[in-house]
């Protein structure tokens, strides 16, 4: 029988867990705190929990726990990336941001992505796997963990399509943001995703108060599958019609993400076009300089034109920003750690 993946599970799962070991059902309050506020990495260190309860778990559970591989700290603004070892010999990273109002964590949600848009590293290999709701918390918890400080926002915008691992990303939201875990509140979480209409239709439905942040990248239907082939199935005024569902359902105002790459998509008329696209919806739009990565001959865009295609919007009424860029000196793009550590073991 397989082992069941306890971190995985919501309070009331394990209670039927713990019951089906011979157990009373408080002592799965006791569990979870183990592994949702004390962040517990094995069963030896619960030591509420009996000699005979923690054998019965150790031989029927496994306890998923992350392992940092490398941690990179940057010198100019102490943002970390971590590269972590899955149980399977996979890796995925995670980055610590740390803002005046609090520590952010950026998390990612497979290992690789399907979707292979055109500038990302994340999507270079392929897609190999989506990842769990325990590994996806375990990001979190163990950058709280070897931080020592408390972690405030989380960001789903690492390696992967959290969308299209979408059962997974909602249990994930419910159980970072559960009272007897880490309580995150879910106005502090943000899930960002390359436009799967349908799944941004049934997250609409969830109810949820997470931000929903679209990756939009391009002010037309023809740049946009340049860039992104997922626009090829999900047109951009059906992005965007779901996004103006999202917000009348949940109140919450959109983020859009638009990567400036060097003549492809940053000149004044996308400005404009981008501007017409977004009138109308409470929005909020960053303005990312694109990373650049080996494998693309994509350039970023020049400082000025970043700030005339600002100014543009800003003409428009539409709210903006510039990414602030973080840890500028501790490597590039999303996905890229991960990326050349798969490389060198591969030439190794
Ligand atoms: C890595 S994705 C993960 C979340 C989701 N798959 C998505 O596309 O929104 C997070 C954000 O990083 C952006 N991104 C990916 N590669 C980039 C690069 N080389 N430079 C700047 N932004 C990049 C994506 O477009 C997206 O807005
Ligand atoms: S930008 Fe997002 S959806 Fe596109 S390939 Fe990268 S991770 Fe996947």
């Amino acid at each position: 029988m397989e082992p069941t993946d306890i971190k995985s599970q919501s309070l009331e799962e394990l209670k039927k867990t713990v019951e089906a070991l011979g157990e009373k059902p408080f002592r799965a309050k006791q569990l979870y705190e183990w592994m949702h506020v004390k962040l517990a990495k094995s069963f030896e260190e619960m030591t509420n929990l009996s000699m005979t309860f923690r054998g019965k778990l150790k031989e029927s559970c496994i306890l998923t726990t992350l392992t940092a591989l490398d941690v990179q700290t940057s010198k100019i603004d102490g943002t970390q990336k971590y590269l972590f070892a899955l149980h399977d010999g996979n890796v995925v990273e995670s980055v610590l941001m740390r803002y005046k109002h609090g520590n952010s964590v950026c998390i990612s949600s497979q290992v690789g992505c399907k979707m292979g848009c055109r500038f990302c590293a994340s999507t270079i290999g392929g897609w190999t796997r989506n990842l769990t709701p325990a590994e996806m918390l375990e990001q979190v918890y163990r950058i709280q963990e070897t931080s020592g400080e408390r972690v405030s926002n989380v960001v789903v915008m690492g390696t992967g399509e959290p969308l299209d691992n979408y059962d997974t990303l909602l249990r994930f939201i419910h159980m970072i943001s559960d009272e007897n875990g880490l309580h995150i509140s879910q106005r502090n979480i943000t899930v960002s995703t390359c436009g799967l209409v349908p799944k941004m239709e049934a997250l609409a439905d969830e109810k949820l108060q997470i931000t929903l942040a679209l990756s939009l990248h391009a002010s037309s239907q023809e740049k946009r599958e340049a860039l992104m082939p997922i626009a090829k199935k999900y047109t951009i005024t059906q992005v965007l019609n779901a996004c103006r569902n999202y917000y009348e359902k949940t109140g919450r105002r959109i983020t859009f993400e638009y990567a400036l790459v060097g003549g492809e998509n940053d000149s004044q008329e996308d400005a404009r076009r981008l501007a017409q696209l977004l009138k109308g919806l409470n929005c909020h739009v960053n303005l990312i300089p694109v990373n650049p990565i080996k494998e693309r001959s994509y350039v970023r865009s020049d400082k000025k034109v970043i700030g005339n295609f600002q100014n543009k919007l800003e003409k428009y009424q539409i709210n903006v920003t510039i990414r602030r860029e973080m840890g500028r000196d501790i490597d590039g793009a999303c996905g890229q750690l991960r990326k050349s550590y798969i490389d060198k073991k591969e030439d190794s």
